[in-house]
């Protein structure tokens, strides 16, 4: 069996196009969706992830407001521009990009946003809410991988799921969002970690496999049953001399050779990487919503 593969790119450009109209006929009831765009430092992968939400913002009719802080910013100097943002009726939605410098409490920040603002769905509030089944932000990685799975018609109802992978931003919300009694849940959901016992025994068994460990070569060809729709969510750079940039990305899973027995796979670039931005243009345009309906 060869995979389908699952595009990424497309399904995010078709979403994309909701969400100009969205926010389109939101401009017109005199709500411009906005977004506080935050980096501190100068990590080049942070830059460029930055970078592309604002274009992504801009395409869609979004207003960002773009914060380029130094490395050196202190976290009270943080902690008062979101304060800033939280008070700004322009903004719905603050976005601090993550990892932050080390000398700054990630926690701390991410607790100084304003729920009702928390476009990452990182704010304990809505961690907690999306735990309890009720209607919250939804992180936005996991968030675009149940999107492809939907729309690629994968079924996730009974479904055995493995999650590769147990951080905050990809693992943990997603074996949440896919055990919820829901139309996009329902799922039975497996989560392994560093410390988990014979991974690919558990991998064997899965319907889906959500890859999301940090390494690449994680899953391989003889752990995933034929069939399986593979998700995968690493991103490696990888030394390569034919490359203009000296490294080419790769995911956690061996793509060459997976997709020649998974049922639907996502390759990387290409795959839940354009989906995370969607997704946070889609939470800054359902917070707008929220304030036109409280007009
Ligand atoms: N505040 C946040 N910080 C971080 C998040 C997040 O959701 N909120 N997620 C990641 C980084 N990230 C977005 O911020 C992100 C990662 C990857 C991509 C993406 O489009 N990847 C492309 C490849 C891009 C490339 O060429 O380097 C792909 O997979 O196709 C977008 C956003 C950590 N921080
Ligand atoms: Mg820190």
């Amino acid at each position: 069996m060869t995979a389908q593969i699952i595009d990424g790119k497309q399904i995010a450009s078709q979403m994309r196009e909701e969400i100009k109209t969205k926010a389109a006929e939101l401009t017109e009831k005199g709500v411009q969706p906005g977004l506080a765009v935050i980096l501190v430092g100068e990590d080049p992968a942070s830059q460029s992830y930055v970078r592309a939400k604002e274009k992504a913002c801009e395409n869609c009719g979004i207003y960002s407001s773009d914060n380029r802080l130094s490395a050196d910013t202190t976290e009270e100097e943080l902690l008062a521009l979101i304060d800033n943002f939280n008070k700004d009726p322009k903004i719905h939605g603050i976005l601090v990009q993550l990892p932050l410098p080390k000398h700054i409490d990630e926690g701390k920040v991410l607790l100084a946003i304003d729920p009702n603002k928390d476009v990452d769905g990182f704010h304990p509030v809505n961690v907690g809410k999306m735990v309890v089944g009720e209607k919250a932000f939804l992180p936005c990685t996991p968030h675009g991988i149940i999107q492809l799975l939907v729309r690629s018609g994968v079924q996730l109802e009974g479904a055995e799921v493995v999650v590769v992978g147990r951080s905050n931003i990809v693992g943990k919300p997603i074996a949440n969002m896919l055990i919820q009694k829901s139309d996009t849940g329902n799922a039975t959901v497996t989560v392994c970690h560093t410390r988990t016992k014979n991974m690919a025994d558990h991998i064997k068994r899965a319907d889906i496999v959500i890859a999301a460990a940090g390494g690449p070569n994680t899953v391989t060809a003889d752990m995933v049953k034929e069939g399986a729709a593979i998700i995968d969510v690493g991103v490696n750079r990888v030394p390569d001399d034919t490359k203009k940039k000296g490294y080419r990305l790769v995911g956690d899973v061996d793509f060459e050779c997976v997709k020649e027995k998974a049922g639907f796979i996502t390759p990387v670039p290409g795959g839940v990487g354009p989906m995370t931005i969607t997704m946070l243009l889609y939470n800054t345009v359902e917070s707008a919503q929220r304030v036109a309906d409280a007009k």
